[in-house]
């Protein structure tokens, strides 16, 4: 499986402000960089903090995008994926609506009721690890459904425990220019942190866009 990593940072490495509000970091040529990317995935994974923030929808949001998906005999968007280990994920999200599949990755301590009021509102449900999404298995029993590419959209804790997982084969970033601050506000990549070992990442191209610069690098 590919699995490509797309964020927008503000100048110092934010993704929304301390109180975990969502901040319009992309302009609109960037966001369709973004469609552009939902329209190449298979799947679109978000940690379900971003659920419980954003409410995100995740769908392919341009109709000429969604009709070739059509015409390629896929469906008009990705499914969604939620990294999400006690199920928390509220049954009104909006990416549960019927807009495309949404894939629930839970740990065996998610509580059955949980599980099966999700269930119930048409998610699908794939366990994997204990007390927390082992995502390497995780990521494999989505591949065995057919995912070859996922777009992991974030926020910081996922994004940092696929890199500590060693998953991520590009990572894309929009850095807009603005500064958000904030010693609690989430960055790319958060988690526990490296203290050895950091990834490094082979720049491939810098864009400018926007009011800000694309990022776009690749694992070694
Ligand atoms: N600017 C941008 O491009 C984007 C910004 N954002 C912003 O990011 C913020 C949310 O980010 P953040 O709070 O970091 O939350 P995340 O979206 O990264 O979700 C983190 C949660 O995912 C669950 N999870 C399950 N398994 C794992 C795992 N193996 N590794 C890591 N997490 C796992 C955990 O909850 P549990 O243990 O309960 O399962 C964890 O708390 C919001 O403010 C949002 O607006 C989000 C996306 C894009
Ligand atoms: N790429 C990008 N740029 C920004 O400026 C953003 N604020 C975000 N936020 C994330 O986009 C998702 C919303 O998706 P829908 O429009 O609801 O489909 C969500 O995950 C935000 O956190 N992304």
């Amino acid at each position: 499986m590919e699995v490509v990593v797309n964020a927008a940072t503000s100048v110092d490495g934010k993704l929304s402000t301390h109180e975990r509000r969502q901040v319009r970091i992309s302009g609109d040529a960037d966001f369709d960089r973004v469609d552009r990317l939902r329209a190449s995935a298979d799947a679109v994974l978000v940690g379900v903090g971003t659920v419980l923030t954003d409410d995100p929808h995740l769908g392919v949001k341009s109709e000429d995008r969604r009709v070739e998906r059509l015409r390629n005999g896929r469906p008009a968007s990705p499914a969604r994926v939620v990294a999400d280990s006690r199920a928390r994920t509220p049954s009104d999200a909006t990416l549960l609506n019927d807009d495309a599949e949404t894939y629930l990755l839970v740990s065996a301590a998610a509580p059955e009721d949980r599980l099966a009021t999700l269930r119930d509102v048409g998610a699908t449900v794939i366990e994997a690890g204990e007390e927390r999404v082992d995502l390497p298995a995780a990521l494999d029993a989505l591949e065995a459904e057919g995912v070859e590419r996922l777009l992991a959209e974030g926020g910081g804790e996922l994004i940092y425990s696929l890199f500590s997982s060693g998953l991520v084969d590009e990572l894309s970033v929009f850095v807009g220019s603005l500064v958000v601050g904030g010693r609690d506000a989430p960055t790319l990549a958060d988690g526990e942190g490296f203290v050895a070992d950091f990834p490094t990442l082979d720049l491939r191209s810098v864009e400018r866009l926007d009011d800000g610069v694309v990022l776009t690098y690749r694992t070694e």
